[in-house]
């Protein structure tokens, strides 16, 4: 039996439209526009690529976006400066630092320094702190668009056994807990882990974020298991590629996100979503 594929693209442009209505409300009912503030420091060509579908989908939904392109130049005290400005700009309701920075800036300091009001993309330690009590203002992007994506397919995540490949602080822990909330028994693997495939096939939800193509075979997959693939990979031909050996799982697996028109996406779809929640508190609804 083949898999059922979890359209995140078909997912994302669905929430965009229901984004776009709210904004509409939004304005009418409140005069207050969402705006994002997207800061790209130096010339990395993917993350070029990553502002400008970002931008397009705030265009598309009615999102007001400040772009700023800084040169790779740009020095650590510089960028907070500009993050000081926008910080205080009432126009803006989420703010995005576009990753990685360049190397002689501090991305620790830079997160840091994003107040936590309007950190769209949930990666301020208050924010963290949040998620871990249970009580989130803003969720990650990534880990919150896998969730809403295995939502999406009916399957209740409660009991369910959970396996997270990857712990970072973007995507694999902040998943962990996000599934553990929705009462998953999570387990998280990472390149320590001893016996991983025998870990990986007692998933029932295995979400794959280790940043390694094709790195999930067949063999760590139980029969029937719903697997999340949030890699983004560029093979040597330029081709992007997941995590996850899609073919041989994909006839295994009951449920799997293909790379790309999965995960990616919905990360830009859950960045709306959180501009749209901050604007909402701002002008004193949710
Ligand atoms: N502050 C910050 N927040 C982020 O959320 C963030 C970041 N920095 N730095 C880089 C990563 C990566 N990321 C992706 C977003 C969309 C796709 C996406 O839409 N990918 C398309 C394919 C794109 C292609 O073909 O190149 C897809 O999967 O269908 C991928 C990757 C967000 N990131």
């Amino acid at each position: 039996m083949a898999a059922q594929i979890i359209d995140g693209k078909a997912l994302a442009q669905q929430i965009r439209e229901r984004i776009a209505k709210d904004v509409v409300d939004l304005v009418a009912q409140k005069g207050v526009r969402p705006g994002l503030a997207a800061i790209l420091v130096g010339d990395d060509p993917a993350s070029h690529i990553y502002v400008r579908n970002k931008q397009k989908a705030c265009d598309a939904a009615g999102i007001y976006v400040d772009e700023n392109k800084l040169p790779a130049s740009t020095t650590q005290a510089e960028l907070l400066r500009l993050i000081e400005k926008v910080n205080a700009d009432p126009k803006i309701h989420g703010i995005l630092v576009q990753l990685p920075l360049p190397k002689h800036i501090d991305s620790k300091v830079i997160l840091d320094s994003v107040s936590p009001l309007k950190d769209a993309d949930g990666f301020h330690p208050y924010n963290f702190g949040r998620l871990v009590e249970g009580n989130p203002i803003f969720e990650a992007c990534t880990p919150k668009g896998v969730i809403k994506m295995i939502e999406s397919t009916g399957v209740t995540i409660e009991g369910k056994r959970a396996v997270v490949l990857g712990r970072s602080n973007i995507v694999g822990k902040p998943a962990a807990l996000m599934l553990l909330h929705r009462h998953a028994t999570v387990t998280i693997c990472h390149s320590k882990t001893k016996d991983l495939p025998a870990v990986c096939r007692e998933a029932e939800i295995l979400v794959v974020a280790i940043g390694k193509a094709k790195f999930v075979t067949a063999d760590m997959v139980r029969e029937g298991a719903m697997v999340i693939d949030v890699g983004t990979n560029r093979t040597a031909e330029g081709k992007v590629v997941g995590d996850v050996d899609y073919e041989p799982v994909s006839r295994k697996a009951g449920w799997i996100s293909p790379v790309p028109g999965g995960v990616g996406p919905m990360t830009i779809a859950m960045l709306l979503d959180n501009t749209l929640e901050s604007a909402k508190r701002a002008a004193g609804l949710a």
